[in-house]
C-alpha cells in the first residue's frame, strides 16, 4: 500500500498504542509461567511472532476481543518446536526466543524476513555457545537462519553492550529457569540501556529477581514465573506517542492542541521525546497522573540529541529537525544502523527528496533543518515502521503532496496509525 499524504492540520485526542516492548516480555513471560493474563497488549505484527513461538513451544495463547491475552504457558520447559520459528520482522522476537529455544531438550530453527535476516545475532550465538549450547548461523555470518540445540544449563558468560540490549535481556529472561542462573559480564558501554530496565521491571512484575552487577547483569537459576495477581497490564508506548506528540508539534491547528492519552510513566527511555520537543520549543504539557500529554504547535529550533539511549526516536528527531529552524545533531546514533534499516542512511536519504539537507557520519546524523520549505516527493518507507510514520510527519508541512511507498509496515508495532493521522485531521489517501 501506498499512501499518499496532503499537508494538513492536526488537533484532537490521541490514544497510545500499548508498548511494543513490555508487550513482547509479557507475553514470553507468560510463556515462561503456568499461566498468565495479559491486559492491553499491543497486538501488531511483531507481538504476534512472539506469541506464535510461545505456542510452539507448548503454550496457548488466547485472545479475547477486549485485547486481552489468556496465556497457558510452556512453564518453563519450552517444548522442541513442531516447525520452523518464524519472527518475522521482529528482532525483539528473535533475540528474546533464540535464548528461550536453547532451554529446550533439540533443535529449534529461527528465520526472518529479508530485513530480519540482515541484522546482527552473532553476539549472542557466541554467548549460547559459550554457556554450551550449539548456536549457528546457517550461513556461517552471525545472522538468521539460526539454529539451536539446548538444553542451557547457565553459566558465566561476557557479551558486547553496543550492538544490542536485546541480547541481555534475552539471556536474562531464560537465565531465571536455568538450573545455576547466568552471570553477564558487559565487554563494552550498553547502548539502549533503558530496554534492559524495562526488563528487569517486567521480571520483577513476573515474581522473577535479576539484577545489575559491577560488571553486568545477574539472574539466578531456578526461579518460577508468576505474575502479581495472576494479571499483568501493559503500559502506553512512547516509541508511538512520539509520533502524535511531534505532529501536534509541527502541525497543530492555530489555537490548538493536540491531546495524548495513555502516556502514564514507565522505564521507557523513548520518554523523552517530551523533553526533546519541549527543549526544541513546543508547548507541552505532560500530565503525568492523568496519564495525557497536550502539545501546540510553535515554532522549533534544531538542538543536539544524544539517542545512545533511545535509539527508536532517531527518525522522528530527524523529521522534526527538517522543520526546526538550525542545525538538528543526532549523536551517539551507530547502533541505529541495526534496526530494520539503516535508519541513519534512510532518513538522511529520503529526507533529501524533500528537499532536506543533512550530514551523515558513522554515530551521527546532522539535520540541517529550516533552511526552505519541505518539498512534496515520493519517498520510501523502506518497509520500516518507523521510516514510514516519520516521513509521514514531514508530509503534513511539506509543500504539496507526499507519497509513502510500502506504508503497510506500520503493522508491525502501531496497527491504526493512519486511522489516527485521520482522526487527528489528516486528509490521506490510500492506494493498493
Ligand atoms: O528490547 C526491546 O524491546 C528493544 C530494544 C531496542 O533494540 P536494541 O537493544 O537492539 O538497540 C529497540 O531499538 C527495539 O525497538 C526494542
Ligand atoms: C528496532 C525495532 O524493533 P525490533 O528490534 O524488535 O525489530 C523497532 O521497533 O524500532
Amino acid at each position: 500500500m501506498n499512501v499518499t499524504i496532503t499537508p494538513s492540520h492536526v488537533a484532537g485526542a490521541a490514544r497510545a498504542p500499548p508498548s511494543k516492548s513490555y508487550t513482547h516480555r509479557a507475553i514470553l513471560a507468560a510463556g515462561y509461567a503456568d499461566e498468565a493474563i495479559v491486559r492491553d497488549a499491543l497486538w501488531s505484527a511483531d507481538t504476534q511472532a512472539t506469541a506464535r513461538t510461545v505456542e510452539l513451544f507448548g503454550g496457548d495463547v488466547d485472545r479475547h476481543d477486549d485485547g486481552t491475552l489468556e496465556i497457558d504457558g510452556f512453564d518453563g520447559r519450552p517444548d522442541v518446536p513442531a516447525d520452523v520459528i518464524d519472527c518475522a520482522n521482529s528482532g525483539t522476537t528473535m533475540r528474546l526466543v533464540t535464548a528461550a529455544a536453547a532451554l529446550a531438550d533439540g533443535t529449534s530453527v529461527l528465520t526472518g524476513d529479508e530485513s530480519l535476516r540482515s541484522r546482527p545475532q552473532g553476539p549472542l550465538l557466541e554467548a549460547l555457545a559459550d554457556l554450551g549450547v550449539e548456536a549457528d548461523s546457517t550461513r556461517g555470518n552471525g545472522q538468521a537462519p539460526l539454529v539451536v540445540t539446548g538444553p542451557l544449563a547457565g553459566g558465566e558468560v561476557s557479551i558486547p553492550g553496543d550492538v544490542s540490549s536485546q541480547y541481555i535481556t534475552a539471556l536474562l529472561m531464560a537465565g531465571a529457569v536455568t538450573d545455576e542462573g547466568i552471570e553477564l559480564d558487559l565487554e563494552t558501554d550498553l547502548k539502549s540501556a533503558p530496554y534492559v530496565d524495562i526488563t528487569l521491571e517486567v521480571l520483577a512484575d513476573f515474581g522473577v529477581e535479576a539484577h545489575k552487577t559491577e560488571t553486568g547483569f545477574a539472574v539466578d537459576g531456578g526461579q518460577s514465573y508468576a505474575p502479581t495477581g495472576g494479571e499483568y497490564a501493559v503500559p502506553g508506548d512512547f516509541s508511538s506517542i512520539s509520533y502524535p506528540l511531534a505532529a501536534g508539534a509541527i502541525a497543530a491547528a492555530e489555537g490548538e492542541t493536540v491531546r495524548i492519552e495513555g502516556a502514564q510513566p514507565s522505564a521507557q527511555g523513548d520518554s523523552a521525546i517530551v523533553e526533546i520537543v519541549e527543549r526544541m520549543g513546543a508547548d507541552v504539557d505532560w500530565n503525568q497522573d492523568a496519564g495525557t500529554i497536550d502539545v501546540s504547535r510553535a515554532p522549533l529550533s534544531g538542538i543536539e540529541v544524544d539517542v545512545e539511549d533511545t535509539p527508536d526516536l532517531l527518525p522522528t528527531i530527524a523529521t522534526l529537525g527538517a522543520v526546526a529552524d538550525g542545525d538538528t545533531h543526532i549523536t551517539n546514533a551507530e547502533h541505529v544502523r541495526y534496526k530494520e534499516t539503516d535508519r541513519v542512511s534512510a532518513m538522511a536519504e529520503e529526507l533529501g527528496k524533500m528537499g532536506v539537507e543533512t550530514t551523515e557520519k558513522q554515530d551521527s546524523l546532522m539535520i540541517h533543518g529550516g533552511a526552505s520549505e519541505l518539498e512534496g516527493a515520493t519517498v520510501s518507507g523502506r518497509d520500516d515502521h518507523r521510516i514510514i510514520m516519520a516521513l509521514s510527519l514531514a508530509g503534513l508541512v511539506a509543500d504539496g503532496e507526499t507519497t509513502i511507498e510500502g506504508a503497510d509496515h506500520v503493522d508491525v508495532s502501531f496497527p491504526g496509525f493512519f486511522e489516527l493521522l485521520e482522526e487527528l485531521g489528516v486528509s490521506l489517501e490510500r492506494r493498493a
